[in-house]
């Protein structure tokens, strides 16, 4: 248990709330310091003693920066968002997400920062309390989430915040930004992680199919329905239903998906029993629901039912810190525990130039592959698909928008090969194969 002792030349840490604080700490589960107006450690409980190191190191007169980030200046100094100085210009507490330096590796934490006043209204120290997050990975991992970029973090923090409650979240990004992996860990991060995780993929189902999935249907209901048969809604009682693909649902079954969402009640097909329903929603689309909206092709009370919390997944090309770590943890999968892989300075360097229009499911798939021809474990550059020509706007076959027009024809493979190539998934190659006609 530390003692004022430690704390001479900090007058303000002998203040008689810090020194409650200071025996209140070493009941926390979580690891929690209190610090003095210039960063430096008065107090560490026994669960921050563990997260930086052991229960030998006191912390005590050490500067926060140094011990969480190894950096000589505070955050904000670093270029990074300090919570100290937001607390103080606030007067309250503040919160953010930071990646830690652990001695197991970084960790994406959320650090909670609360100033404590004296008499006179003056900052005498702050309370700092973590909690690591668990959604996600800073260093590279065997399954799940992995990211560390500005960008990547910006998305888990908004994840931290929703997923506890019960709003529904609206997922928006790229095809293989990592949607469904989201829309995974908003349900593991919730109350209802002990519940199912239902996965209706929107698109491709017919208005027919749509109804009968999603709702089920009686025995008898139709043509072919020779006995009673769940929906997915019904399977997701108590967990989380997750509509991929929202935005290739058909008008008129939009009404229906409104409905549900509004009352919490559906109607099995061929049955005038009203059911409620209890699940939490997440949706994903890669598609411009504003624009569809302003088409007529989305319907805006749908549009407003399903957008309280929206989260931008951003594609891979913005964000190229992320592409090493994803890479590594890529590595370790294929290798799956009896083969070490490892990538040379070369390719990685190769593999970060690339602009990933197919984003994590095209690096996963090009890395899966070149861990074939790595005979001895290390991929190199020339394992990997030709590095892309200098950028020309008119005639990047690989930009997001290219048309599968240029692709196809001279394509002989299956389809599930020319979805590979092109870094989609076959649902989403699917998909554009209709939209463009050549289904
Ligand atoms: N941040 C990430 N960390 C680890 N793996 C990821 C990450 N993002 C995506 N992946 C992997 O990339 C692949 C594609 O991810 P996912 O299916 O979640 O993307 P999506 O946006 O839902 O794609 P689509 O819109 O085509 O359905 C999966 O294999 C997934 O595990």
């Amino acid at each position: 248990m530390p003692t004022h002792t430690a704390t001479r030349g900090q007058p303000s840490a002998r203040h008689p709330m810090v020194q409650s604080l200071i025996s209140f700490l070493e009941h926390e589960p979580q690891p929690m310091i209190v610090l003095d107006p210039a960063y430096n450690i008065v107090a560490a409980n026994l669960a921050y003693q563990r997260q930086f190191g052991s229960a030998e190191r006191s912390f005590i007169g050490e500067k926060c920066y140094r011990i969480s980030h190894h950096y000589d200046v505070p955050c904000d100094q670093a270029g990074e968002h300090c919570p100290m100085k937001r607390a103080q210009e606030l007067r309250g507490p503040d919160r953010v997400l930071h990646i830690h330096h652990t001695p197991r590796g970084p960790e994406h934490v959320a650090v909670e920062l609360r100033p404590i006043f004296d008499e006179a209204g003056v900052i005498t120290a702050y309370v700092e309390r973590l909690e690591v997050v668990r959604s996600a990975a800073a260093r590279p991992s065997d399954e799940g989430l992995v990211g560390c970029s500005p960008a990547f973090s910006q998305a888990l923090e908004a994840l931290r915040r929703v997923a506890p409650s019960t709003l529904p979240v609206l997922l928006l990004g790229e095809s293989g930004t990592g949607k469904e992996l989201f829309a995974r860990a908003v349900h593991e991060a919730s109350g209802r992680a002990a519940g199912p995780f239902v996965v209706v993929d929107c698109s491709g189902l017919t208005e027919t199919l749509f109804e009968s999935e999603l709702f089920g249907h009686e025995k008898g209901a139709f043509t072919g329905a020779t006995s009673r048969k769940p929906g997915l809604v019904e399977t997701a009682q108590g967990g989380t239903l997750f509509l991929d693909e929202i935005g290739d649902v058909p008008l008129a079954m939009q009404v229906k998906l409104l409905r549900l969402i509004e009352s919490g009640t559906y109607r099995r097909v061929g049955s005038v029993d009203t059911h409620h329903a209890a699940f939490r929603l997440v949706a994903a689309t890669h598609k411009p629901l504003e624009r569809m909206m302003a088409h007529g092709e989305f319907r805006q009370d749908l549009y407003y039912r399903i957008s309280a919390f929206p989260i931008v997944l951003p594609p891979l090309r913005g964000r190229p810190e992320d592409i090493a770590l994803l890479v590594h943890s890529f590595l370790r999968r294929a290798g799956a525990g009896r083969r070490r892989l490892t990538v040379d300075d070369d390719a990685l360097a190769q593999l970060q130039r690339h602009p990933w229009p197919g984003n994590v499911r095209e690096l996963r798939n090009v890395l899966e592959r070149a861990a074939l021809f790595a005979d001895d474990g290390v991929i190199r550059a020339g394992h990997l698909p030709a590095a892309p020509a200098a950028p020309d706007p008119g005639r990047n076959r690989h930009a997001p928008g290219a048309t599968l027009a240029e692709v196809v024809p001279g394509f002989s493979g299956t389809r599930k090969e020319l979805a590979a190539r092109l870094g989609v998934s076959e649902r989403t190659l699917y998909r554009r194969l209709k939209e463009e006609g050549l289904s």
